[in-house]
């Protein structure tokens, strides 16, 4: 079954459980994304919110339970998965010794597409510096430049999209993922900011964290 965004439910993901070298980071987590709706991933650092994220999308294998892309089980669902998904992750994929108009043509865009994007990001004046000469916050809205593509997927995989992003920057952000989800399109992201977004639904990883000691002493009591 293709992921489209008409599916009722894009995404469901059914008891969870994710490890990190072998230990395991949560378990137990169920949850679902339709089209137009926007989850927010919330946690401590090394909570595992990008290792969620890259087991979603296929990149870490080590897991328990279901993964369904459009109703298709994982990992069979995942090459139609990509064709919808845009994902910014933490390294944010800016090639640094590309300008921020060469970095959205290498993605795809037309010339005229990127420029208008790289305005709605307030980086007109620096569309052909080089992005190694940018600053943390003017990298990020490189990256983030995608999401205002006339061609944008319709589904936005975002790892901590408003870090290093100034006031001006988080409310554009903001504005374009409203835009986003009215356009039928969906959201999962990471965050550790509030984000102002009619029907955002959230989730704290906390609550699904492992005390893998404390599982060792049970069982240790369980057998003694
Ligand atoms: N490169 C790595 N190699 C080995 N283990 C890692 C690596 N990165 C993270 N981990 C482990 O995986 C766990 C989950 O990391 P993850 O990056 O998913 O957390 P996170 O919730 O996204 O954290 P943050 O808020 O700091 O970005 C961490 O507690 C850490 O022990």
């Amino acid at each position: 079954m293709p992921v489209t965004p008409e599916s009722q439910d894009l995404l469901q993901v059914r008891d969870l459980s994710c490890r990190r070298d072998g230990r395991r980071l949560f378990a137990g987590l169920s949850f679902a994304l339709g089209a137009g709706a926007a989850l927010q991933i919330e946690g401590a650092n090394g909570a595992g919110k990008t290792t969620l994220l890259r087991t979603l999308i296929g990149s870490a294998g080590d897991f328990d339970g279901r993964i369904l892309w459009g109703g298709s089980p994982f990992p069979q669902s995942l090459p139609q998965l990509r064709e919808s998904l845009l994902f910014i992750g933490h390294r944010a994929g800016v090639r640094a010794g590309l300008t921020p108009l060469e970095n959205l043509v290498w993605y795809g865009a037309g010339r005229d597409d990127a420029l208008r994007a790289l305005e709605q990001v307030d980086l007109f004046g620096f569309e052909d510096t080089l992005c190694q000469e940018l600053s943390a916050g003017q990298s990020r809205r490189v990256a983030l430049a995608r999401l205002y593509l006339p061609q944008a997927p319709r589904l936005w995989i975002l790892d901590e999209p408003l870090a290093a992003l100034d006031v001006a920057g988080v409310s554009s952000l903001q504005g374009q993922m409203a835009v986003h989800l009215s356009r039928s399109g969906s959201i999962l992201f990471t965050s550790h900011q509030p984000v102002a977004l009619a029907g955002l639904q959230r989730i704290d990883l906390a609550e699904y964290a492992v005390d893998e000691f404390a599982d060792e002493v049970g069982g240790a009591y369980a057998f003694g």
